[in-house]
């Protein structure tokens, strides 16, 4: 029996430098620090924006020195006690493994469950290959009990989690920060990003079926349809006009019965969807292949961030710093497409003042609610040193998919931008791919 998940929990980073990324979220991407643990060994600090949790971890090779000389967040950051029951927590990530990975990477996505040890023993039965095994965590607000699972692609592990035992804020081992509530609402106001949508994985040719089997069979994820034009087993298919692209999307619902086989079908509801996205070979290189290399192993490419108002959301992130993706001119102002903007009630203007995308959706809801959902999208430019992981900001209006459209769209700016990177970095390209040989993820095997 597969493992079902409560809900997503936080997605955590692995990066050289935390307070670069961490800083970035907070002034650029308006997320709030609000609990950090520190110890001489580790860096971890955690971000939230509504329901989306980053947990930003110094990689601990360069870290540790770094961390010895600034340790600045909190003067008794050692008086957690978590661990007590455990091998030394100190000297490593809570959590999470440490992965030694070479390039800054987003590379685990932890979630809910209402029983690690079951959940534990049903996933290894099934032959799930487990990084650390079920372990407790406690302070004096609870209990927590994890265990990391290595997924079937790349560097991605997921912790699995049951908080249900634990009252304190976050998680026991981190210090949590008290915050200004007025000061985070009124950000939300202007911002109102409220949960994770979705997240990408760039993954290798001909993989998308393997990847999705692994999700169907330990945590009952289902495939859903992009579009309506796709195919059940080639996916939703863009091979044309230089865009070669093979995308597949999968959903779990939110459980909350410990046994349950299947989630009841009135309660049913999602959560973060996920997608998978092959490049085709006919169309050239393009930007899932450039993760590949620059990532040097399948991953994370993209996380949607869902908001509700997408143009004040771009419009206060732009004016923090955050650069996004543009699509030319002339997509705001062609006939049909200004025509379309503005009976979804928005400005051509003020879309194309941040490059967001809007795409209808002629086929799905509209045959159940009698109205035509339609979606607003923008990508980020990537937000580490290399040409890797981004963000996308995205609000729907009663569509489910990604737009076919907006895809496109998306994928033209971005891939412009790729090819600029790689007019200037020549020279470098040639390097990296000779480490490219030695995948420099070592997973901590438990024994
Ligand atoms: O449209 C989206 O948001 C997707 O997530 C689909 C997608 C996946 C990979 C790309 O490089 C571009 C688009
Ligand atoms: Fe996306």
């Amino acid at each position: 029996m597969a493992a079902y998940l409560s809900r997503l929990h936080h997605i955590s980073l692995h990066v050289s430098n935390a307070e670069k990324i961490a800083n970035d979220l907070v002034s650029k991407f308006k997320f709030n620090l609000f609990a950090t643990r520190l110890t001489d060994r580790s860096r971890q600090l955690a971000l939230r924006k509504g329901a989306a949790v980053f947990v930003v971890n110094e990689r601990a090779n360069e870290g540790s020195v770094r961390l010895n000389e600034e340790l600045r967040y909190s003067a008794d950051s050692h008086r957690v006690n978590a661990g007590k029951h455990n091998r030394d927590h100190r000297t490593k990530c809570l959590y999470d493994v440490s992965p030694h990975y070479s390039v800054d990477t987003v590379s685990n996505v932890c979630f809910e469950v209402e029983d690690v040890e079951r959940s534990f023993k049903a996933l290894r039965h099934l032959g799930c290959n487990f990084l650390v095994p079920p372990t407790t965590v406690q302070d004096q607000s609870g209990v927590v009990t994890y265990s990391v699972v290595k997924s079937i692609v790349g560097n991605v592990c997921h912790t699995l989690i049951d908080r249900t035992k634990y009252e304190g804020s976050f998680l026991p081992g981190f210090d949590v920060i008290e915050k200004d509530c007025n000061l985070e609402e009124e950000e939300d106001m202007s911002c109102p990003v409220t949960h994770f949508d979705h997240i990408t994985y760039a993954c290798p040719r001909k993989t998308t079926h393997q990847v999705m089997r692994w999700y169907e069979d330990f945590f009952g994820f289902q495939r859903f349809f992009i579009d309506s034009n796709e195919d059940l087993d080639e996916g939703f298919v863009i091979n044309q006009e230089g865009i070669g692209l093979r995308l597949t999307a999968m959903e779990y619902w939110k459980c909350s019965k410990v046994g349950i086989t299947l989630p009841s079908l009135d309660k049913k509801e999602p959560d973060c969807k996920f997608v998978i996205a092959e490049s085709l070979p006919e169309q050239g290189r393009n930007q899932v292949d450039t993760f590949l290399e620059k990532h040097r192993s399948p991953g994370i490419q993209h996380i949607g961030l869902y908001t509700e108002d997408i143009v004040s959301t771009a419009h206060a992130m732009a004016e923090a710093g955050v650069q996004f993706f543009s699509p030319p001119h002339t997509y705001y102002t062609k006939v049909g497409k200004q025509q379309e903007i503005e009976e979804a009630g928005h400005n051509p203007q003020m879309l194309a003042q941040h490059g967001i995308l809007l795409d209808t959706d002629l086929h799905q809801d509209s045959v159940v609610t009698d109205s035509i959902g339609y979606l607003l999208q923008v990508f980020t430019k990537p937000i580490f040193a290399e040409d890797t992981f981004f963000l996308e900001l995205i609000e729907r209006r009663g569509a489910k998919g990604f737009g076919e459209g907006n895809i496109k769209a998306l994928w033209r700016s971005v891939q412009a931008h790729m090819e600029n990177e790689r007019g200037d970095s020549q020279g470098e390209e040639s390097t990296k791919s000779v480490q490219t040989a030695q995948l420099l993820v070592t997973p901590e095997l438990f024994n």
